[in-house]
């Protein structure tokens, strides 16, 4: 297999451009998906859809380190997201980078540092 040169993940991915296209089809993905889309009924989804793709870009991807929003712990308190509620949302995630055709090994280490975060973003 040809191995890439590019270092981060951030520019394996193809910069911002797709990060904001698999940010979007996930979001696309939760809303439709009547297990989860009630906890966004009343949330600014475009506000969301930006402050997820600074996340994404500063933290998980090694981009450039843009992201203002809240911390993930403050931005999701009294949300009382389940575990399984977290789980639907990374399969959504896998799904949408798939479908940009992100390598497994990239989608294994998102995934992984998603996992890292899930502590901050369930109820408990
Ligand atoms: C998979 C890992 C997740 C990450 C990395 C993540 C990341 C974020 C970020 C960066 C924000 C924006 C914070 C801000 O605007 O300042 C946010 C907000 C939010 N997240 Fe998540 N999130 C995750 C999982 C989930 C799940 C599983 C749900 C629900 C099923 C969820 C529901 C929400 C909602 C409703 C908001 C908006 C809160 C509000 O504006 O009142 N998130 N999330």
């Amino acid at each position: 297999m040809l191995k890439s040169t590019k270092s981060t993940l951030y520019e394996r991915l193809g910069g911002e451009q797709t990060i904001a296209a698999v940010i979007n089809e996930f979001y696309n993905r939760m809303i439709q998906d009547d297990r989860v889309n009630h906890h966004f009924i009343g949330v600014n989804m475009e506000a969301l859809r930006r402050h997820q793709i600074t996340y994404f870009m500063s933290f998980a991807l090694g981009g450039p380190k843009r992201y203002e929003g809240s911390t993930l712990r403050q931005s999701h308190a009294g949300l009382n997201i389940t575990s399984e509620e977290y789980e639907i949302a990374i399969k959504h995630l896998n799904s949408s980078l798939r479908k940009f055709n992100v390598q497994l090994e990239d989608i294994a280490r998102v995934e992984a540092f998603l996992r890292s975060v899930k502590p901050h973003i369930i109820y408990k």
